[in-house]
């Protein structure tokens, strides 16, 4: 017996061990807990396993993805992890794909390629849509997620266990657009005003505000506003053409800087002080003077709400004289964040720790501003926020520190930043390296089928009792994930048209000699793509356009949705005719049986149930643009409804366990105040 898989056999078993070598595995995400759950896997003596990445290595990730060297920043992930994970086995055959998971090819047949899939993302969309793929192709899939020292595995099994939908999960957190706009009160509004509304505006894709704005004016929408706004678009104009042209020779390096400075640390808050009515309740912000901040003479005369007006030094940071938050409040992050005209002086820690006096964030700006300008002058179209780029990071936080200063909101460090505007909770590599281990255990009970093993387990923050681990749950009945039949075509999307699908799929189709579902099922159904409408009883415009026109396409799924309620929901997985299938041959293989959904049952009661373990969730990273892509909608009538179950949340009582959260809009202050608002939500890797 050699040396190498002595262990192993004896561990798992001549039977289980002698499996794994065949035994197709499908790894989603080598990030914080891949990279540990890859190396698992290939020591243990999986044989054939497929490693899917969209990413490059970036220089944050080498503290815990050891799989990567410096030398491997801006390669694949999936090709430089299965390369180094390789050279472990040589009886192991990694497959590496460097693309994201929703793309088309990856369909419901290439799914049910695999024996068991795991799941080592980082997002709730690709989660999501992972666990959809699992559920049609009816392949096992174990899910994961860390969140500093919490961390949590689900194993996943269609019909026997709840899958990642059958909890619903709580909605991220956002901020009303007038408290970012305009009445900011806490760092993270600065944070998120920096982030995602001056960045996209100075540095994003020119969007033509104009016709917009003409066409509310022609509907008679309010004209005062109207002007405002339209004021406010052609001073974006100016400055993004400040931004983009040549500096002439003799302008000082910091002249465009100066002019977005202008605009948006002055003038508009003239602007917005000049709406009185604003300002009765709370206290009114200071425009900033980019002069005086240089020249170490401006002073920050901050009037609070009833008038009289507070002084704030411009000297020194600690100067007490208790009259306003203002200075309290530019002191916040700890000690020395200053309002002194003159750089901080609390320079103590890391670089990136020190805190940023009211000069230091004019400075910051001013050179973070002209190194974006030369990028875009560089070629680059446009730039967004991305915490591991230096430039952005740096606007941010120079910008979002000016705006706090201006509205006597404590500043924040750049490392601060980053934290917040990245929604980075710290990732711990030994949470990442035990989950990875149970992901492991969880996989080897759905290869074995002793699906009785099966636990949902938790790491928590709990020194007597670190691990959790919790019987499975049935499936949610009134889950719109899980409960719903699948059943999958086979077409040529550019020749065949909506109503040929759904009448072939029900059944109803004269031509067809396969069993005929006339007389069961549902009669009159709404069809869906995602949340799209595409037909109605009432309507059918749609009925005669070919797939591809209404842009449902290989690996998308139509859903077939009865609109009595009576029958269960069709998922139709749309896939490719085979590469053989003759030229003329039919558009549209159609599945055979076709699919009996069964009746609803009823949705699952609520019962108390008791209070779940302290688990946490969120995210680290914003999702990438493809995951919230807008698909130019076919004339659609109305949003689907939440998955065709409506009553979900309100019908059924979520089960103790994760709540993963959306990715990108939860902005937290700092990981500690999340955990103590709400012990129920945790950040995951
Ligand atoms: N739709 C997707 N398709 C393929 N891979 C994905 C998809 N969404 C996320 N991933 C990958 O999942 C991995 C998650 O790993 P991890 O949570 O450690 O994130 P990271 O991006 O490596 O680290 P950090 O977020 O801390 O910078 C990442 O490598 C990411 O590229
Ligand atoms: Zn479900």
């Amino acid at each position: 017996m050699s040396g190498r898989s002595r262990h192993a056999r004896a561990i798992l078993g001549e039977e289980l061990y002698g499996r794994l070598s065949e035994t197709k595995v499908l790894l989603v995400g080598a990030g914080g807990i891949g990279c540990e759950l890859l190396k698992n896997i290939v020591l243990t003596g999986f044989g054939h396993i497929t490693l899917l990445d969209l990413d490059t290595i970036d220089l944050s990730n080498l503290n815990r993805q050891f799989l990567f060297r410096k030398k491997d920043i801006k390669q694949s992930k999936a090709m430089v992890a299965a390369k180094t994970a390789s050279a472990f086995n040589p009886n192991v055959k990694i497959t590496p794909i460097h693309a994201n998971i929703k793309e088309p090819q990856f369909d419901v047949e290439w799914f049910r390629g695999y024996d068991i899939v795991l799941n080592a993302l980082d997002n709730l969309d690709a989660r999501r849509h992972v666990n959809k793929m699992c559920m049609a192709a009816n392949v096992p899939l174990v899910e994961s997620g860390t969140a500093g020292y919490l961390g949590q595995v689900q194993p996943i099994l269609k019909d026997r266990a709840e899958c990642f939908d059958c909890v619903p999960k709580p909605t991220p957190k956002t901020f009303p657009v007038c408290t970012i706009r305009s009445t900011p009160s806490q760092p993270i509004h600065c944070i998120v005003w920096a982030k995602s509304y001056l960045m996209p505006q100075l540095f994003g894709e020119d969007e033509d505000s104009g016709s917009e704005l003409d066409e509310a004016e022609k509907q008679g929408e309010n004209a005062k506003e109207i002007a405002a706004l339209r004021k406010e678009a052609q001073a974006f104009k100016a400055v993004r053409a400040a931004l983009r042209s040549a500096p002439a020779e003799e302008a000082s390096s910091s002249s465009a800087a100066k002019l977005v400075f202008n605009k948006v640390f002055h003038g508009d808050i003239l602007n917005l002080l000049s709406m009185a009515d604003m300002w009765r309740s709370r206290a009114p912000p200071v425009p900033l003077d980019f002069d005086a901040i240089r020249a170490g003479t401006f002073v920050l005369n901050r009037p609070s709400q009833n008038g009289n007006t507070a002084s704030t030094a411009s000297g020194q940071a600690n100067s007490s004289n208790g009259s306003t938050s203002t200075e309290k409040a530019l002191n916040g992050n700890g000690a020395s964040t200053s309002t002194a005209a003159t750089p901080a002086a609390g320079g103590a820690g890391l670089k990136d720790q020190r805190a940023l006096s009211l000069q230091d964030n004019l400075e910051l700006f001013v050179s973070s501003t002209e190194r974006l300008a030369a990028r875009l002058r560089a070629g680059e179209d446009t730039i967004s926020f991305d915490k591991d780029d230096d430039d952005t990071l740096d606007f941010v936080t120079a910008a979002a520190n000016l705006r706090s200063a201006a509205y006597g909101i404590p500043g924040k460090s750049r490392w601060e930043v980053k934290e917040m505007a990245g929604n980075i909770i710290p990732a711990i590599a030994t949470t990442n390296a035990i989950i990875a281990g149970l992901i492991v255990l969880q996989a080897f009970h759905l290869l074995r089928r002793s699906y009785s093993s099966l636990r949902n387990v938790h790491v928590q923050f709990k020194p007597s009792m670190p691990l959790s681990a919790i019987a499975m749950c049935p499936p949610n009945p009134a889950c719109g994930v899980c409960r719903d039949t699948y059943t999958e075509i086979l077409c040529d999307p550019a020749r065949v048209t909506l109503k040929q699908v759904v009448d072939g799929v029900l059944g109803r189709g004269a031509d067809t000699d396969m069993d005929s579902n006339e007389g069961e099922g549902p009669e009159e159904v709404c069809v869906y793509e995602d949340k799209r409408v595409l037909s109605d009883p009432d309507w059918d415009d749609n009925d005669n356009r070919t797939l591809e026109s209404l842009n449902v396409t290989r690996g998308k799924f139509l859903s077939i949705v009865d609109e009595d309620g009576e029958y269960a929901t069709i998922q139709v997985a749309i896939g490719a005719l085979p590469p053989d299938h003759p030229a003329d041959g039919s558009a549209l293989i159609l599945p055979s049986p076709l699919p009996k959904p069964p009746r609803r049952q009823k949705p699952r009661v609520a019962t108390p149930s008791p209070p779940p373990p302290p688990t946490t969730t969120s995210k680290k990273r914003a999702a990438p643009d493809d995951e919230i892509e807008e698909i130019d909608a076919p004339s659609a009538k109305r949003a689907r409804k939440d998955e065709d179950a409506p009553n979900v949340a309100a019908s059924f009582t979520p089960s103790k366990k994760r709540r993963l959260e959306e990715d990108g809009l939860i902005m937290l202050d700092t990981a500690e105040e999340k955990i103590e608002e709400d012990p129920d939500v945790i950040e995951i890797d």
